[in-house]
């Protein structure tokens, strides 16, 4: 590690000073989680930071960094190797640790925090509607969710839904004839529809053009501004900087900033870049 990036990696988090002047209820708190997938290799080391509701978390870094490994690891579709991560829950008196969940537990804690991702994971043959209900299948009986059987209630929320995400003239169109744009927005309506606390967003925009980016950006800070909180990797600062609360920078598996996208400096984008600072957008 060289020392610029020792020093950030030190104190990375000014942001708690800013979370003092704003009360806002805990969702989640990362402690000292450590990520290796093989022996030879630790991708993320030692990371630590609370999330909020209503906030929405830039995480962004050179390729590699590990930002995916970060929320794939949350979202516990990989298993952490160390560290803890406490979810805060209405319903529940005391956090819970749900790095180490496994069978059904660990399947409500997926639909508690919703995941979407850049090639949008939709099943192209099934209509628009039934790809927003498939949300509901990990709350859903064994039975049930084998015949896909829906409630009324999962159809109206499911129309509710896309119809505030203006698809609803889509509902019975097949998911594969849509534009990209389109389905990213059915996959935030399959993520919504679990009642999730907090959003995970995997590059969700990279293969958008501008127009459907500023769209999907638009319907995450509404989500964000309803109380979810919402975590999105991002390889454009622009992006960070327009819509962000809050940005993560990652740098070889650590966090190094933790602060307002205002507080970004070239320095600190010297140390998460690199060379590829020129690349920036
Ligand atoms: N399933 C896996 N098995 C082994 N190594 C992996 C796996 N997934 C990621 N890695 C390694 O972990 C490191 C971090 O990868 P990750 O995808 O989390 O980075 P990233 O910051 O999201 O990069 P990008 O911006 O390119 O998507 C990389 O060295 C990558 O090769």
């Amino acid at each position: 590690m060289n020392s610029a990036l020792a020093e950030l990696s030190e104190h990375p988090n000014s942001y708690q000073h800013h979370l003092n002047t704003v009360p806002k209820q805990k969702v989640l708190s990362v402690r000292n989680l450590r990520k290796s997938y093989n022996a030879h290799q630790t991708v993320l080391h030692d990371i630590s930071f609370d999330l909020h509701s209503g906030e929405m978390v830039g995480v962004i870094g050179r390729s590699g960094a590990g930002k995916s490994t970060l929320l794939h690891v949350l979202n516990g579709t990989h298993s952490a190797s160390a560290g803890e991560i406490l979810s805060f829950s209405d319903d529940e008196n005391e956090p819970r640790d749900v790095s180490r969940l496994k069978g059904r537990a660990l399947n409500q804690w997926r639909s508690q925090c919703g995941m979407i991702f850049q090639d949008f994971c939709l099943v192209p043959r099934l209509d628009v509607l039934t790809n927003v209900l498939l949300g509901r299948l990990s709350q859903t009986s064994t039975l049930k969710s084998l015949f896909k059987i829906f409630t009324d209630e999962d159809r109206a929320k499911a129309i509710a839904l896309l119809e505030w995400l203006n698809m609803l003239p889509h509902a019975l169109q097949r998911a594969e004839t849509l534009s990209g744009g389109q389905m990213q927005r059915v996959a935030i309506c399959r993520a919504l529809i679990q009642n999730p606390s907090l959003l995970l967003a995997d590059e969700p925009v990279a293969s958008l053009d501008p127009k459907n980016t500023q769209r999907i950006m638009d319907v995450l800070r509404e989500v964000s501004q309803q109380g979810i909180s919402v975590m999105v990797n991002l390889h454009s600062v622009e992006l960070v900087k327009e819509y962000c609360t809050r940005v993560i920078g990652v740098a070889q598996g650590r966090i190094i900033f933790d602060d307002h996208p205002s507080r970004l400096t070239q320095d600190v984008l010297h140390v998460l870049y690199g060379d590829e600072i020129s690349q920036l957008h």
